[in-house]
């Protein structure tokens, strides 16, 4: 590939390179070239000083694709990679031919494409299959391993934080419940590392309890938790919990659901949207809690992620003090 070069003897390469690198000046998916006694290398512009030079392209994912496609720099569909999948963002220009290339670069098994929201209380999104083999998308985070059909069920890769944080928890002795289990978010990190007495999952979705059942084998989790296909308002066993989680944007509407299985000192961690700028849901929360019967505290409140222009996703955990 032809492109604009400077010239310089190879013992004052090594500065120059430097220098060059310091003002992003270096066009990085050419090779550096050199011959015995000059080095070329090749920049973005011409300086004043540059001559053309013939360069080899680096074998990254992005050289790939272009010198396959004959795709610019800036026209490239935008993506995600999620675990061995790739999903391309709504509204690309994307067909089989562009995301086999795309699978190939970037070693992923499947190919899909958003094609609108997140649909419905199961959360699932609206996804098409562009090219693999349709296997099982499979994501490996701190050691766990998830399995999923990203045309099924959601995957949110901005809860990596809170994953992790659960796998750090300690619950020998405890009882989890965990309300809207899913494909195992939160529970697997949980019984990989966090040793409960005993732990409860409810998902209404049956394909989420498919899979949270083959994560189970999939991460090799002897101990076997007590699965539940229903509304967990429902199905959750009579009993009281050390912790419960809640992952879903609704929790809030499940609190007189989770305080049932409570006692002093349960932890309740709930997952809520919350407008930009002042968090006032926990207040809220406290003070339905209270109207229960119930009085418990804010232990701590993080920002998950942004969620759009004027959303973002809030962790809370509260701590039951009493009941009245
Ligand atoms: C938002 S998703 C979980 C997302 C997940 N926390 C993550 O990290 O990507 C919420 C889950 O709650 C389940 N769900 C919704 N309403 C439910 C209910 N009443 N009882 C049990 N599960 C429910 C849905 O099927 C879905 O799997």
């Amino acid at each position: 590939m032809k492109e604009w070069c400077i010239k310089v003897d190879k013992n004052s390469a090594g500065k120059i390179i430097k220098k060059l690198r310091s003002v992003s000046l270096i066009l990085e998916e050419c090779i550096i070239d050199h011959d015995g006694q000059f080095v070329y290398i090749p920049v973005k512009k011409d300086t004043g000083n540059c001559i053309k030079h013939d360069f080899k392209l680096k074998n990254t994912p992005e050289n790939i694709i272009r010198s396959n496609l004959g795709l610019r720099v800036n026209n490239t569909p935008k993506f995600i990679k999620l675990g061995d999948s790739i999903i391309f963002n709504k509204n690309q220009r994307v067909n089989k031919r562009i995301a086999e290339v795309y699978c190939n670069a970037y070693h992923a098994k499947n190919a899909y494409i958003f094609t609108g929201k997140i649909k419905g209380k199961m959360r699932i999104p609206s996804i098409k299959f562009l090219c693999g083999k349709n296997e099982d998308t499979i994501i490996v985070e701190n050691g766990v391993k998830y399995a999923l059909n990203p045309a099924k069920v959601m995957f949110s890769p901005g809860n990596i934080n809170i994953r992790t944080e659960m796998g750090k928890i300690d619950f020998k002795d405890k009882t989890v419940i965990d309300m809207f289990c899913g494909i195992g978010y939160f529970s697997m990190p949980v019984l990989k590392y966090g040793n409960p007495k005993r732990l409860i999952a409810c998902d209404i979705n049956p394909d989420s309890i498919e899979y949270f059942k083959r994560n189970l084998k999939l991460n090799r989790i002897i101990y076997e938790p007590e699965i539940f296909l229903g509304d967990s308002r429902a199905k959750c066993p009579d009993v009281s919990a050390d912790y419960i989680i809640m992952g879903n944007f609704e929790s809030p509407k499940f609190l007189a659901q989770a305080l049932i299985h409570s006692h002093r000192g349960t932890l309740l961690s709930m997952h809520f949207l919350e407008r930009r700028g002042k968090i006032k849901r926990p207040e809220e929360i406290i003070k339905n809690a209270r109207r229960l019967g119930y009085i418990i505290s804010v232990k701590n409140i993080k920002i998950v992620k942004s969620v759009s222009h004027e959303l973002v996703h809030v962790n809370s955990l509260f701590q039951v003090y009493n009941c009245l």
